[in-house]
């Protein structure tokens, strides 16, 4: 196996209800590689996520088409106040994506929350809204027209329910567009979301669908228009997403990758942070003062080496 590091990074503001991210990066022939599977994930759940990294380490990716990506700025369930900020300090980001319907918080919240960022943003920009499945179909029928309204228009809506029959339903009574995202990545059949017409737009993450490459099946085989998102990742993780959204036939939306502006810190040096709203197609190089720095000490560099032995032993199982 490849040169194993951990890392350890506060998060800027709590996201998807954690305050620390935390992974692993791997260095091999064809470069660094990242494997941060959330750490409530087991490993079947996390052998993608390994198969994303290697792709990155021992083999690389396809010949980029583009050289930059426009990218959203990606706005925690926070304070209105907190939201204005981050839209605020996004270096020219000209779509915003902002989380709903978190659990424990209201529709006011978020109907707070979006004004914000429309103010924040200008009449010009974009809002798209991700609710995480948080929805039943009937809350989202009724949900997103007061948010399209509070929101001054929305772009599209990012897997209001959980189920794909339940976007599909949403999907039948709105006017808004519907995006797929865990339909797709955490799915037995991610093509269900195509073969059910339940959404306008893909949402497709490298690692958890197991590398760029396979991302580029899934894309040609969904036959939707695809926007590459981030797993939270740091800029090793994020150049992989980069690299998709650069080899993918057309891209027709921003990208949901400038979350390296939700990590404290990052362990490469510059960041992989948006100018004038677009991410440039690199691939950073690791500062090893920076992985030293932010290393997830021995204890949990023990645990993330048990884990990726675990998850490459699952790999070897399968194909033996
Ligand atoms: O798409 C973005 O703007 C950023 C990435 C993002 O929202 C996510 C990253 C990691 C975990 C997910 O809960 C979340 C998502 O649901 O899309
Ligand atoms: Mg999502």
């Amino acid at each position: 196996m490849a040169d194993l590091y951990t890392y350890s990074l506060a998060l800027t503001t709590r996201f998807r209800g954690i305050d620390v991210r935390e992974g692993m990066l791997l260095r091999g022939d064809a470069g660094w590689g990242e494997f941060s599977p959330f750490l409530e994930y087991d490993a079947a759940t996390s052998a993608p996520w390994l198969a994303a990294a290697r792709e990155a380490a021992d083999v690389g990716w396809p010949e980029p088409r583009r050289t930059s990506i426009p990218v959203n700025v990606t706005v925690p369930a926070c304070s209105p106040e907190r939201a204005r900020e981050i839209v605020l300090a996004s270096n020219g980001c000209r779509t915003a994506k902002v989380k709903v319907a978190e659990p424990g918080q209201s529709l006011a919240e978020d109907q707070a929350r979006l004004e914000a960022v429309r103010d924040a943003l200008g009449p010009e920009g974009l809002i798209r809204i991700d609710a995480n499945g948080g929805w039943s179909a009937e809350d989202a029928i009724a949900a997103i027209p007061v948010l399209d309204r509070a929101a001054g228009g929305l772009e599209y809506v990012e897997q209001p329910s959980p189920s794909v029959h339940d976007l599909a339903a949403v999907r039948r009574k709105v006017g808004v567009p519907i995006a797929a995202d865990e339909s797709i990545r955490r799915a037995e059949d991610p093509y269900l979301v195509r073969d059910l017409d339940a959404a306008d737009i893909a949402v497709l993450k490298v690692q958890p669908l197991g590398g760029v490459r396979a991302c580029l099946r899934i894309a040609e085989d969904i036959g939707l228009p695809v926007v590459v998102s981030s797993a939270l990742e740091t800029s090793v993780g994020i150049a992989a997403g980069l690299a998709l959204a650069a080899a993918l036939p057309s891209l027709d939306h921003a990208c949901g990758l400038a979350t390296v502006q939700l990590l404290a810190a990052d362990v490469v040096a510059p960041p992989l942070l948006p100018v004038a709203g677009e991410l440039p197609v690199i691939r950073p190089e690791v500062d090893l003062t920076a992985l030293a720095t932010w290393s997830a000490g021995p204890e949990r560099d023990a645990h993330w080496r048990a884990r990726i032995a675990e998850v490459a032993g699952l790999g070897q199982d399968q194909s033996s």
